[in-house]
């Protein structure tokens, strides 16, 4: 028995998410950040939302392809933030690694909520439902205006439902990110994601260090 793990039990690892409206730049750091993680000795645990698990993944081909109502939209994130959250992210903390995942609550209320108008409190109530109890230690938000997304999506792919949305849509997501990031300052920081990939790199690092 060690001092710091007591009775053999690995210490809880970190959770961290990654947010931004589409085509801002946080899925091109992520491979980034668990290197970095890596080398400093962490398991690393990488997955995203909608999606993580095979069930997941079915979801998220319908969420992304599919139209549908916009509670059931909202509905099926959550569930398959819950099969993600029992099946990868808490058995990933309760071994002591790190999980890193592209998206997670932020974004239902950011894209539900903000860009498509679901009242904020019915997205409490899935919220506390879903995870009473986990928040991410850390949440980066990769935040750009929307000209740049917009360019840098247009440049790499085919667009897939929510990417095919409106400038008004983003700019609503992107305003439910801000004002999310201004009340849960001590978990959400926003990283100027206008910035080039090395700048962007090197202020990832440093923020990574305090949690380290
Ligand atoms: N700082 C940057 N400077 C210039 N181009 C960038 C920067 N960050 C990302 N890109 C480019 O922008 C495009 C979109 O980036 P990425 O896929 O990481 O965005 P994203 O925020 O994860 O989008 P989505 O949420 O839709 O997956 C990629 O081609 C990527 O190379
Ligand atoms: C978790 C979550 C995601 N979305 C949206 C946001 C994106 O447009 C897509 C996922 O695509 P990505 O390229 O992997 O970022 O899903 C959402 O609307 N609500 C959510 O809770």
């Amino acid at each position: 028995m060690t001092q710091d793990r007591p009775n053999n039990k690995a210490a809880r690892g970190r959770f961290i998410s990654f947010e931004g409206i589409d085509g801002a730049g946080k899925s091109t750091h992520i491979a980034y950040v668990a290197e970095l993680l890596g080398a400093r000795g962490k398991t690393v645990v990488s997955s995203r939302e909608p999606g993580g698990t095979e069930l997941g993944e079915k979801l998220r081909e319908l969420l992304l392809h599919q139209k549908m109502h916009l509670e059931t939209e909202a509905l099926l994130m959550f569930a398959s933030r819950r099969e993600h959250i029992a099946q990868v992210i808490a058995p990933a903390l309760a071994r002591g690694d790190w999980v890193i995942s592209d998206r997670f609550t932020d974004a239902s209320f950011a894209y539900q909520g903000g860009g498509r108008g679901l009242d904020r409190a019915k997205m409490e109530v899935l919220e506390h439902w879903v995870h009473p109890a986990l928040q991410p230690d850390l949440t980066l938000l990769f935040d750009v205006p929307l000209e740049v997304a917009r360019a840098r999506l247009d440049a790499t792919r085919t667009l897939d439902k929510f990417e095919q949305e409106q400038a008004d849509f983003f700019a609503a997501c992107r305003g439910e990110y801000l004002r999310r990031a201004a009340q849960f300052p001590s978990r959400i920081t926003v990283i100027d994601s206008t910035q080039s990939i090395e700048a962007t790199r090197a202020r990832l690092a440093g923020i990574l260090e305090h949690l380290l």
